[in-house]
C-alpha cells in the first residue's frame, strides 16, 4: 500500500465531480479524480439526456392525433418504428456520452477508475494504494431504488440504467412510482403506443401541491394512460409477464419500470470514519450553502447529499465545493430559486415556495386556465392551469406551481422574477406581445393585482379585453 499525497480528491465523476474538478484544476496540478462504475455521467447516460430523447419521439408521434382537427387527413397512416426510436435515443445519448468522456480523458492520469472507500476525513483507499489529500470532494450521485423482492422478476423489471438499452419496447407496461421519471416515462411509452399503467402509492403526482395544479394535471394525464393511486403494489412472475395487484387492481404486464426514486450512493463508502455522527439513513450533517460536512475538511455535492436531486444543483453544488476546498475558509454561497420542470404535455413546473410551504392565509394567488386561452387554443394546446403566489402586503412574488402549455419557458421567467424580487405589479409593467402564452402568465399576474391593495400609476394598471383572442 502507498500513501500519495493530493490537494484534493474528487470522488465520482458525475456532473457535480466534473464541475468540481473544473474548479480545483484552475488553482493546482495535484489532485484526482476517482470514479467507479461507468463514466459518463447519470445525466448524459441513462438520466436527463436519453429520456428526453425518447420523449420528443413520443411527442412527435403523438401530434399525429391532432391533425385531423387543423385539417390534415391520412394521419391514422403514420407509423412507429420502434427499434428505430430506440436506436436513435442511443445515437444521441452515446454522442453526449462522448463529450464528457473526453474531459475525463484529458486528465490523463489524474482520472482513475476504481471504488473509493474512506480511511478518514483526509485519506482514501482504492484497491490496495491509499491516497492523501488536504481536502475531499464526495460527489457519488444515486442510483434507483429497487426493493429486494422485485429482484425475483429478473429482466422483466427494468429501471432507467437499463431501458434505454432496449431494442423494442413491450406491447404493455407497469410504471411504478409517479414522480419526475415516472410521470415522463408512463406518458412517453403511452404515446409511443405502449399499454400503460401506471402505480403511485398516493395522491401526489409529480411532486405537485398545489390541489388545483393537481386537479388539472391528474385529468390530463388520466385521458393518456391508466392511473392508480393509493395502494402499496405487489409484483410477481406469471408465465407470460408480470401480475400487479394493488388495491382492487390485479393485472398482468409484460414488463414493468420501477420510479419510485433514488438513493445517494454511500454502500461502502466508509462515511463512518470521518468522526460524525450520520442520520438514520446513514447522511452526515453538511452546510448546503459551503457544502461542507459539519467542519471537516470534507465536501459533499450533486445527487449523493439527497438535498435536491437536479442536474443543475449537482453542477452548482460541484462548483462551490470545489471554489471551497481550494479556499482557506469555506465561503458562503447564496443558492439560486429553487426551480424544477417536469418534462410532460402538459409541462409541470414549481419555482420558488411551493403551494405546501405558503402560510396561505397571508398571501395572493393569481390564477389562470389554459383552456380558453387564445394562442393556446390555436396550437390545440389549451390544457392546463397555472397558480402563482405573492405577498398579501406588496404582491411581492413567492413561488408558483402550474402544469401547462410552455410550462419550462413561463418557470423560466418567474424564476427571473422571485430571484430579482419583483412584484406582480414590476412584471405587468413590463411588455407582453400577443399573441403568445405568457398572456396567460399575465392573466393570473393581473389575478393577483387585483386582489392587491397596491395601486400603481403606471402601465401595470393596465386591464385586459375580457375577450379570449386578447387573454
Ligand atoms: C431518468 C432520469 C432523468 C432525469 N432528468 C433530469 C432532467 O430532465 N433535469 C434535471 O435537472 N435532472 C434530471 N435528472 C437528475 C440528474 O440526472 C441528476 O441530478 C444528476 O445527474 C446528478 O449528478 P451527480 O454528479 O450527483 O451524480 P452522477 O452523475 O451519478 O455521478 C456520480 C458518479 O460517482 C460514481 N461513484 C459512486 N460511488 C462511487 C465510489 N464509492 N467511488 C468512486 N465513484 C463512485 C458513480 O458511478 C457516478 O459515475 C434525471 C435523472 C434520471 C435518473
Ligand atoms: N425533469 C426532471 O427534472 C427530472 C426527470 C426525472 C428525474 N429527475 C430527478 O430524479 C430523481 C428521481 O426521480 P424519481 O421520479 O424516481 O423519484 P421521486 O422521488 O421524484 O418520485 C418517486 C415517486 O414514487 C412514489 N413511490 C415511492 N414508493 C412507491 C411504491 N412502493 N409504489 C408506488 N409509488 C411509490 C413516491 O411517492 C414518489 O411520488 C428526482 O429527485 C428528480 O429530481 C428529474
Amino acid at each position: 500500500m502507498t500513501a500519495r499525497k493530493q490537494d484534493v480528491i474528487i470522488i465520482g465523476a458525475g456532473s457535480a465531480g466534473l464541475a468540481a474538478v473544473r474548479q480545483v484544476s484552475k488553482q493546482t496540478d495535484r489532485f484526482i479524480l476517482i470514479n467507479d462504475g461507468p463514466y459518463g455521467t447519470t445525466c448524459a447516460r441513462v438520466g436527463c439526456m436519453p429520456s428526453k430523447a425518447l420523449i420528443e419521439a413520443a411527442n412527435a408521434f403523438h401530434a399525429r392525433k391532432k391533425a385531423e382537427a387543423f385539417g390534415i387527413r391520412g394521419s391514422e397512416h403514420l407509423e412507429i418504428d420502434i427499434p428505430a426510436v430506440m436506436r436513435r435515443v442511443r445515437e444521441l445519448r452515446d454522442r453526449f456520452v462522448g463529450g464528457v468522456l473526453k474531459s475525463t480523458k484529458e486528465l490523463g492520469e489524474r482520472s482513475l477508475a476504481g471504488h473509493a472507500h474512506l480511511l478518514g476525513p483526509n485519506q482514501v483507499q482504492v484497491g490496495d494504494e491509499i491516497f492523501h489529500a488536504q481536502r475531499i470532494i464526495l460527489a457519488t450521485g444515486s442510483s434507483p431504488v429497487v426493493p429486494g423482492p422485485w429482484q425475483a422478476l429478473g429482466n422483466r423489471l427494468l429501471t432507467t440504467d437499463t431501458f434505454f438499452e432496449l431494442e423494442t419496447l413491450p406491447k404493455r407496461m407497469a410504471v411504478i412510482g409517479l414522480g419526475a421519471i415516472g410521470v415522463e416515462m408512463a406518458q412517453a411509452l403511452a404515446r409511443l403506443g405502449v399499454e400503460v399503467h401506471a402505480f403511485g402509492i398516493n395522491d401526489q403526482i409529480a411532486g405537485v401541491s398545489d390541489p388545483v395544479v393537481a386537479t388539472t394535471l391528474r385529468k390530463s394525464l388520466d385521458e393518456e394512460f391508466e392511473i392508480h393511486t393509493g395502494h402499496e403494489v405487489e409484483l410477481s412472475n406469471t408465465t407470460k409477464g408480470v401480475r400487479i395487484q394493488a388495491g382492487s387492481v390485479d393485472i398482468e404486464v409484460d414488463q414493468v419500470l420501477a420510479a419510485i426514486g433514488r438513493k445517494p450512493n454511500l454502500e461502502n463508502l466508509g462515511l463512518d470514519t470521518l468522526g460524525v455522527s450520520l442520520n438514520s439513513r446513514g447522511m452526515p450533517p453538511f452546510n448546503r450553502t459551503t457544502m461542507q460536512i459539519a467542519n471537516l475538511p470534507v465536501f459533499i455535492a450533486g445527487d449523493m447529499n439527497a438535498d435536491v436531486s437536479l442536474l443543475h444543483e449537482a453542477a452548482d453544488e460541484g462548483f462551490i465545493a470545489g471554489m471551497n476546498a481550494m479556499a482557506k475558509e469555506p465561503t458562503c454561497f447564496q443558492r439560486r430559486t429553487p426551480l424544477s420542470i417536469v418534462f410532460s404535455d402538459p409541462g409541470i413546473a414549481a419555482i420558488g415556495q411551493r403551494y405546501a410551504e405558503l402560510n396561505t392565509d397571508d398571501c395572493l394567488i393569481g390564477r389562470v386556465d389554459f383552456a380558453s386561452q387564445g394562442r393556446a387554443l390555436t396550437a390545440q394546446r389549451n390544457k392546463g392551469v397555472l397558480r402563482i403566489y405573492a405577498t398579501a402586503d406588496d404582491a411581492r412574488l413567492l413561488g408558483a406551481e402550474m402544469c401547462s402549455p410552455a410550462a419550462e419557458h413561463m418557470a423560466h421567467l418567474l424564476a427571473l422574477a422571485i430571484s430579482r424580487n419583483l412584484t406582480a405589479h414590476d412584471l405587468l409593467a413590463m411588455p407582453f406581445y400577443h399573441p403568445v402564452l405568457e398572456e396567460g402568465l399575465r392573466t393570473a399576474l393581473r389575478d393577483i393585482a387585483k386582489k392587491s391593495l397596491v395601486k400603481r400609476l403606471d402601465l401595470s394598471n393596465c386591464n385586459s379585453y375580457q375577450t379570449e383572442a386578447f387573454n
